[in-house]
């Protein structure tokens, strides 16, 4: 067999480029019944200017389950992360074409209100990014946006009841008038957790949620999502392997803008069905 190079995967990416009109279909082993389905994207295309960032990825992912987007640096994950939520239309340069429906809704419509969507679908950054406020605070941030939880109680409720979902209730409640910023890393990125899910959201996006963790504050934000699953939809982007096999039950394989290999985590592990997938993960390049 060929090794797998950078070059020749380059080589092949862009054989199947010229031959299917650069629409990447990718190979689809997870067979969802409709009413699995949460997130489903056709023909999704970015650009940045004129530069092609992604090249029509056709993707569903389930409901109440973790799907975990992995692939060398520059393949597009985070930018298909961030069309789930239409975050990249805050970059002026970008522009996305396709459809992504969550439920009933085509999310990348104009008519959709992007301050609602963003509330009913989370994103949880690389960086845990508290805003420099108090732990109540910015647990209490998105509902009182939202008009949700009118009085002290209501909103104390909604505080404590995300905190305690997310693990940090035990640490943080003899201080909740404290700043955010006051704690450590991991329980920083548990506080954005808890920010995303005190507005009652369906779906987290997670953009490589602890890549700035050490591995105990990892393995915790791991039994997270773990914990969290089932109650929510949650897509994650990480460099890591092994962290993609623990956390998730779909994987996805992204490379050079084209959706690669979807499959089962253990599938896409174990017998990997496109060479540039086995490429990617027994180290052959990336
Ligand atoms: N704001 C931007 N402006 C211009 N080009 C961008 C921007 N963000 C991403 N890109 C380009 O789009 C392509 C995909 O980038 P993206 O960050 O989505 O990849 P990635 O797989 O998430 O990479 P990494 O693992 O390094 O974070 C890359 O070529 C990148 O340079």
């Amino acid at each position: 067999m060929k090794p797998m190079t950078k070059e020749n995967a380059v080589e092949i990416e862009n054989k199947i480029n010229a031959s299917n009109g650069t629409t990447s279909q990718g190979v689809n082993s997870v067979e969802l019944s409709p009413e699995d389905v949460k997130i489903s994207a056709r023909d999704v295309r970015v650009k940045y200017g004129q530069k092609e960032a992604l090249f029509g990825i056709n993707l569903d992912m389930p409901k109440g389950k973790v799907t975990s987007f992995i692939g060398p640096s520059g393949c597009g994950k985070s930018t298909f992360l961030r069309c789930l939520n239409r975050m990249n239309d805050t970059i002026d340069t970008c522009s996305v074409t396709g459809e992504i429906m969550v439920d009933d809704m085509n999310i990348l419509s104009n008519q959709v209100d992007t301050v609602l969507l963003r509330a009913k679908i989370g994103m949880v950054f690389q960086k845990p990014n508290p805003f420099p406020k108090s732990i109540y605070d910015n647990v209490a941030y998105g509902p009182r946006l939202h008009g949700i939880g009118s009085s002290k109680e209501e909103m104390d409720e909604i505080v404590e009841t995300s905190l305690e979902k997310v693990g940090l209730l035990k640490e943080v409640k003899d201080r909740l008038l404290e700043p955010g910023t006051g704690l450590s890393g991991g329980q920083q990125q548990r506080l954005c957790i808890a920010r995303a899910i005190a507005v009652d959201p369906e779906i987290l996006l997670m953009d490589e949620p602890c890549s700035a963790l050490d591995p105990i504050a990892t393995a915790r934000i791991e039994e997270l999502i773990d914990e969290l699953r089932g109650s929510y939809t949650i897509v994650i982007v990480t460099h890591s392997m092994q962290q993609a096999a623990r956390v998730s039950q779909h994987t996805a394989f992204f490379h050079l803008g084209n959706l690669v290999e979807y499959g089962e985590t253990e599938q896409i592990f174990t017998s990997p069905i496109d060479e540039r997938t086995k490429g990617y993960i027994t180290g052959r390049f990336g």
